[in-house]
């Protein structure tokens, strides 16, 4: 499988994903400069966290508009898998590739720890592997996280199943005491209509080996790419 992975000025997590997708999966990851107008020909693409343009005006608020970002735009029209990690589930709701905004935590605070998160459905190509009922233990590392958006957006996400995770507590309740960042429903991640385009502000390529603390992440990365997996067989056939 071959992986674009945006880099914008000041993305941090660029490597991390990378290191994920070819050592821990065995794929190939490509690294994309922002400035870039083609994706060329990738099976998915992967927008890592960071502070992209030092998360200036608002986070993600700048990047939406780097050139890779119309390439971007063109391939989740065509139905190409998109995620989005941290900061570019912020880039991705500033582009409007996903509805929402990330704003401050309620906190103020930059959170970085270790959270639970539960899967909600498993009705995504993002979802697909993670066992009924697994928590996940993943770290968070922001301080713009908390995901809002109005009432009507958010009964709209309900209704058509796109809330992906939820921050939980140990025991899988959503609990305000688990929220680590006042998020809306304690969304921690959610898709779009179509499902080929999702983002959550956890990292799971920081949580894919027990060396890390956790490997839970990997469930996520497994899942699309066994959804990538089989989306080729089809197209072979
Ligand atoms: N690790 C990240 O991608 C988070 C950084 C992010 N821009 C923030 O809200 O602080």
């Amino acid at each position: 499988m071959n992986f674009a992975v945006l880099q914008f000025p000041a993305s941090n997590c660029d490597q991390d994903a990378v290191h994920a997708l070819r050592n821990v999966f065995g794929h190939s990851a490509r690294l994309l400069w922002h400035k870039e107008t083609s994706l060329g020909d990738v099976d998915a693409v992967l927008i890592p966290g960071g502070f992209s343009y030092g998360d200036y005006l608002r986070t993600g608020a700048i990047a939406r508009f780097s050139p890779v970002m119309q390439a971007v735009q063109t391939f989740a029209a065509n139905g190409g898998l998109v995620l989005g990690i941290c900061n570019g589930f912020q880039i991705l709701c500033e582009a409007g590739l996903l509805p929402g905004a990330l704003i401050r935590n309620r906190s103020l605070q930059f959170r970085c720890e270790h959270v639970f998160v539960k899967t909600v459905t498993k009705d995504s190509p993002f979802t697909g592997q993670v066992p009924d009922g697994k928590l996940m233990r993943i770290p968070i590392a922001h301080g713009e996280g908390c995901y809002f958006a109005d009432e009507e957006t958010i009964s709209r996400l309900k209704s058509n199943n796109q809330i992906l995770w939820q921050y939980v507590n140990d025991k899988g309740e959503a609990t305000e005491v688990a929220n680590p960042n006042g998020s809306v429903q304690n969304i921690a991640g959610i898709c779009n209509e179509r499902r080929n385009v999702a983002g959550l502000m956890p990292h799971p390529e920081r949580a894919c080996e027990p060396l890390l603390g956790s490997a839970d992440g990997r469930l996520i990365f497994e899942s699309f790419l066994n959804y990538l997996q089989n989306k080729n067989v089809a197209k072979a056939a």
